[in-house]
C-alpha cells in the first residue's frame, strides 16, 4: 500500500481510538456524565430562547472545554492511581492540580452562561 493511504488509514484509526476513549469518558466517568446532562439542557435552552449565532459559538466551546479538560483530569487521575496506588503528597497534589483545571473551565463556562442567559431572563 502507498504511504499517502498508510498515512489516511493510520489516521482514521487514530480517531477509532479517540472516538473510543471519548465513548469511554461517556459511559465510566460521573463527573462527564453530570457535565454532559448540564449540555443538553443548556442547549435546549439555547433552542427555547433562540440565542444567537454567537452566542452558540461561545456555549459550544464552553462546554467542550469543560469535557475536554474533565477527561483530561480523568487521565491524570488514572495515570497517578496506576503508577503510584498508594498515599502520597506529590500524587495528592498532582491530582488537586488537575482538579483546579477543571474548576476554572468550569467557572468560566457559567460566567460565559451568565453572560449569555441574564439577558433574555430579565
Ligand atoms: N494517592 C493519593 N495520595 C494523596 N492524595 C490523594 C491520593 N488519592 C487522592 N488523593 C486526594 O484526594 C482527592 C480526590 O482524589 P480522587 O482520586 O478520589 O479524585 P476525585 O476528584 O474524587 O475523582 P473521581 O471522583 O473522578 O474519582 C485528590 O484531589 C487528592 O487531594
Amino acid at each position: 500500500m502507498s504511504k499517502v493511504s498508510d498515512f489516511i488509514l493510520g489516521r482514521l484509526r487514530g480517531c477509532g481510538y479517540a472516538l473510543k476513549g471519548a465513548l469511554l469518558l461517556l459511559k465510566t466517568e460521573p463527573s462527564i456524565q453530570v457535565q454532559a446532562g448540564i449540555a443538553v439542557i443548556i442547549t435546549i435552552l439555547g433552542f427555547y430562547f433562540q440565542i444567537t449565532t454567537t452566542e452558540w459559538m461561545l456555549q459550544i466551546f464552553a462546554i467542550g472545554l469543560v469535557m475536554s479538560i474533565e477527561g483530561v483530569n480523568t487521565t491524570v487521575e488514572a495515570v497517578a492511581d496506576f503508577i503510584h496506588p498508594d498515599f502520597h503528597d506529590k500524587i495528592g497534589f498532582i491530582k488537586d492540580v488537575a482538579a483546579g483545571a477543571v474548576f476554572i473551565a468550569a467557572v468560566i463556562a457559567v460566567i460565559i452562561g451568565l453572560i449569555i442567559y441574564i439577558p433574555y431572563f430579565v
